[in-house]
């Protein structure tokens, strides 16, 4: 049963057009969208997640008995949606000024151990009651990523999520991500190469040449 079903999916920039694009992604299933650079990676994720509108298609979510198209929901619904099912973990950790990363992590999800997931992400001790905006930029892509995954959202949406990471740490990230898909949550992943995904990982989009236009 797909969680996710992408139907013609297109964004519009002028003359430019990303899409169409379509896929099913099932729960605990890890697909792959893969593009170079300008291809249009970060604008699927975007219009799936609702921070960009789409110029045509739709995004059904299917989750127990709900199924709506995420492009047509208010935006009180969106938001709830994105609460109850959707992570998202962007190439930019959006830091508040003075916000440890203990903090950011207690406002997203206050009843979860972070601590434990901050561990299974290699982030040392050290930092954790540091500002945010003060770590490394591979820190804080493993910050963004413990963000988005603390609520185990059923699906999680992530945007070169290697790419700040040095290949030492590419095993670790891989780990958890795994596990996460054993455990259900469905991953959508946008990458440059497809040897950076999971061995489990199936191609789902392929944007390989830059927009039209
Ligand atoms: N608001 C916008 N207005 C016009 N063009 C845009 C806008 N946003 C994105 N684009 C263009 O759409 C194309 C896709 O951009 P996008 O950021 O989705 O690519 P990407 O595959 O994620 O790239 P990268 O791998 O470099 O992050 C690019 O050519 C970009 O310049």
């Amino acid at each position: 049963m797909a969680i996710l079903h992408a139907e013609g999916i297109e964004k519009r920039y002028g003359a430019r057009t990303v899409g169409p694009v379509s896929f099913m992604l099932a729960a605990g299933e890890t697909g792959l969208v893969l593009g170079g650079s300008g291809s249009g990676k970060s604008t699927l994720l975007d219009l799936i997640h609702g921070t960009r509108r789409a110029s045509a298609g739709a995004a059904v979510l299917h989750i127990g008995g709900w199924r709506r198209d995420l492009f047509n929901l208010s935006v009180p619904e969106l938001v709830a949606a994105r609460r109850a099912a959707i992570g998202y973990c962007t190439q930019f950790l959006p830091a508040i000024p003075g916000r440890t990363g203990l903090d950011l992590a207690r406002q997203v999800a206050p009843s979860v151990a972070a601590e434990a997931v901050f561990e299974r992400l290699a982030l040392p001790p050290r930092i954790w009651n540091l500002p945010a905006s003060s770590w490394s930029g591979g820190e804080k892509q493993r910050l963004n990523l413990a963000l988005a995954a603390l609520r185990r959202p059923p699906l999680l949406l992530l945007d070169e999520p290697f790419a700040a990471l040095d290949r030492a740490l590419h095993p670790v990230l891989r780990s958890f991500l795994t596990d996460l898909a054993e455990e259900g949550t469905a991953l959508l992943i946008a990458l440059h190469h497809a040897e950076d995904g999971l061995p489990a990982a199936r191609t789902l989009v392929s944007l390989n040449q830059p927009a039209k236009g």
